[in-house]
């Protein structure tokens, strides 16, 4: 099952590494000291536990209390029917021996007890109606909280990853994605535990009354000692140390990469290229490879079970004969000591009792799964990361007047200014051996129009992001506007730069709201959308369409049927075909929609710094003369840098021009300037259709 591979040590822990399944799993131990062998109580470790039982703690009850203030009502009842569902059974054991004794008693003695014998058939009548309207109440409302919690949550994770910087997305990309069910199941498993601890209380307290009934003290020593011993053992645990565990099987990794070219975005390439047999055949070799027995699913909880002792499963079986041992002998040697009643609800109660401290359920690992949970929900699935820092200083700053009369740096109305001395830039998920951008210096003066060019992989995005500040320079300094672009608030800085990039990415909503977004308070003002999709070219084709501007290209519609498959004129199936489902539109059509986004957000009066980042890649001629068009009419008060191959008929209005290789600034100047030294951009120009013009 699990194996283990290497062992690597550093100060005061170990790393052990196993193979799980599919995964790779490393476990950190601390390094036994040699002290530890000498004392009974290992400190470090004592105060490590109460330290790690706080935190559980407060974990927990910070999750319970946002559940609580869901609905106050429905939690009580949820969690009461519960606990309900597993104090039943002791309490009905004990109403059950108060019967069974008054029957006993009036068979042994005859003694008239009718009264006791009615009253606790009443009791037991009552508690079992009590159970049947708790059930019913409990059942019927249980899954729609659960739904309710499961909601709650989805709306918390939602803006905690809405809120992630570039860097810190980047850096959880690849990591398990938590979903809002996590919630339903940590709170499932938080509440199960709590009724497995009070049922296991109610055992306990049958048996002590059972063996205050028998009279013998050591009874209580057997049934009780045992399962409380048992639940405290068990083999090492992953949930006890800190682990990891990531997919390290190749051709694990490779069916999961031929499984997702069944999707939609690949459909046409596998219709049109014919890669369909290729992907089947490729997956049936992995699968040969990867091998049918491994298990891929839960590397943590199988390393557990893989670690369950025989020790263990033997005290077990010990546990569970034990006190029926005991009493058997004790029966034998003095037979008229012991109602039969007390020894049965004894028996009973204690195989209950070692069978509840088997069950996982009751077990801390169990309460430690679900605190892994929580703590996944509320920060996320790595441990640590840094996010980008935001500053202090508003953005843009006022102009002010300084004691000695002297203008102090404020924000030039021309637009933003940059100065980039040494600056380099490395991706944090990158393996190349060469940075991004390599030294680079430049400035750009407020309201210049620069022109940035270079062949592809030179560098050109990379600093449109380090200018727009969608990632933080490796080393060297961007100062914006005389001071450094960390000292301003992130959020400032955000609202006054537009950034029209080449993604073209489509929003999953209505195309009206598509340019809206530019916008979002302005994201229902019709008139303005127009406007701005006349800018950005796209109304003529919004235009054709049926529905406009309220035609949604992804809207997420999940269709299910039964029995229908094979009868595709059955008006059911016909209807379920009619349900509208994603559209495609043309790349060229997309830019324009993302370009009239940006139009919106240009009417935003606080933009200081637009990036233009290669938008024209799938616009024809009058697309991209309309669009340049469109932005240069709206220089005024902003800095704008344009990033594009095709930049013949740009140069004229270029203050500058930066020319970019492998990563470094190698030439920079005015067109005519960069043509005499006959470099790197003569050489783009010349090769480019220079065909275009303004
Ligand atoms: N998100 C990323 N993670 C890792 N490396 C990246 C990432 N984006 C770009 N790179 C790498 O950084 C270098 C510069 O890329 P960049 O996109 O800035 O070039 P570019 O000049 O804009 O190219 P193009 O003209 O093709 O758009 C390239 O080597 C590229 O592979």
């Amino acid at each position: 099952m699990s194996k283990q591979q290497t062992t690597t040590s550093y100060d005061n822990i170990v790393i052990e590494e196993y193979d799980v399944g599919v995964y790779r799993l490393k476990v950190a131990r601390r390094k036994r000291q040699p002290r530890d062998f000498l004392l009974l109580v290992k400190w470090p470790q004592l105060v490590e536990n109460l330290t790690e039982a706080k935190e559980m703690a407060s974990d927990i009850f910070r999750f319970m209390g946002d559940i609580y203030r869901i609905s106050p009502l429905k939690f009580t009842g949820v969690v009461g029917g519960h606990a309900w569902n597993y104090i039943e059974i002791p309490f009905n054991m004990y109403l059950r021996s108060l019967l069974l004794e008054a029957i006993e008693t009036r068979l042994k003695t005859g003694e008239n007890n009718d009264w006791r014998i009615l009253s606790s058939l009443s009791l037991f009548v009552l508690s079992s109606t009590l159970t049947a309207a708790v059930y019913w109440a409990f059942f019927s409302k249980r899954n729609l909280f659960l739904e309710q919690i499961s909601r709650h949550f989805q709306l918390h994770l939602l803006k905690e990853s809405l809120g992630d910087d570039l860097a810190t997305a980047n850096a959880k990309s690849g990591h398990e994605v938590v979903a809002a069910n996590e919630a339903k199941n940590q709170f499932n498993l938080l509440v199960m535990f709590l009724g497995n601890v009070l049922g296991l209380s109610g055992r306990m307290a049958l048996i002590f009354e059972a063996c205050r009934r028998v009279g013998d003290p050591v009874l209580v020593v057997i049934a009780l000692i045992m399962p409380i011993m048992m639940s405290m053992m068990g083999g090492a645990s992953a949930y006890t140390s800190k682990c990891i565990a990531y997919n390290n099987n190749e051709p694990d990794k490779r069916m999961k990469s031929l499984t997702k070219m069944s999707e939609q975005a690949y459909r046409q390439d596998v219709i049109l290229g014919g890669i369909a047999d290729w992907v089947v055949s490729e997956f049936k070799k992995a699968f040969e490879a990867r091998g049918g027995v491994l298990s891929a699913d839960h590397p943590f909880r199988d390393w557990n079970s893989s670690n369950r002792n025989l020790k263990l499963n033997l005290f077990n079986a010990v546990a569970t004969v034990l006190p029926m041992l005991y009493l058997a002998l004790k029966v034998i040697n003095n037979p008229t000591d012991i109602s039969l009643v007390s020894m049965t609800i004894l028996v009973e109660s204690s195989t209950g009792l070692i069978e509840m401290a088997k069950s996982p359920l009751i077990s801390p690992l169990r309460l430690r799964v679900a605190v892994e949970g929580i703590r996944r929900i509320y920060y996320g699935t790595r441990p640590t990361y840094k996010k980008m820092m935001s500053g202090a200083l508003p953005y843009p700053v006022p102009n002010s007047t300084g004691n000695d009369g002297e203008a102090e740096i404020g924000t030039s109305e021309k637009g933003m200014k940059f100065e980039l001395s040494n600056v380099s830039f490395s991706y944090p998920s990158s393996r190349s051996t060469q940075p991004a951008l390599d030294n680079v210096s430049f400035t750009i003066k407020p309201g210049q129009l620069i022109i940035l060019v270079g062949k592809n992989g030179s560098g050109k995005s990379t600093l449109v992001r380090i200018l727009s500040r969608l990632y933080d320079q490796t080393s060297g300094e961007v100062l914006i506007d005389d001071r450094s672009s960390s000292a301003y608030h992130l959020g400032d800085l955000k609202r006054s730069i537009a950034l029209l990039s080449q993604d073209n990415l489509m929003y999953p909503f209505s195309l009206g709201e598509n340019i809206g977004l530019g916008n979002p308070e302005k994201c229902t003002d019709h008139e303005r959308i127009q406007t701005a999709a006349e800018r950005g070219g796209a109304s003529g084709f919004i235009a054709k369409l049926k529905q406009g501007f309220d035609t949604n290209l992804d809207p997420k519609v999940k269709t299910l049927s039964l029995n229908l498959h094979k009868d595709p004129d059955h008006p059911l199936a016909k209807e379920l075909n009619a349900i509208q489902k994603k559209i495609e539109i043309s790349g060229g059509e997309k830019q324009r929609v993302v370009a009239s986004r940006t139009f919106m957000r240009l009417e935003l009066s606080g933009i200081k710094f637009v990036a233009v980042d290669e938008p024209t890649s799938a616009l024809d001629a009058d697309g991209e003369l309309h669009l340049f068009k469109q932005l240069l009419a709206r220089r005024e008060g902003k800095t704008m840098v344009f990033v594009t191959h095709r930049f013949g008929h740009l140069t004229k209005h270029a203050d500058l021009i930066l020319c970019m290789k492998e990563g470094r600034l190698v030439e920079s100047g005015s067109h005519e300037e960069l043509m005499k030294v006959d470099g790197e951009y003569a050489t783009l120009y010349n090769t480019q259709a220079a065909a275009y013009s303004i």
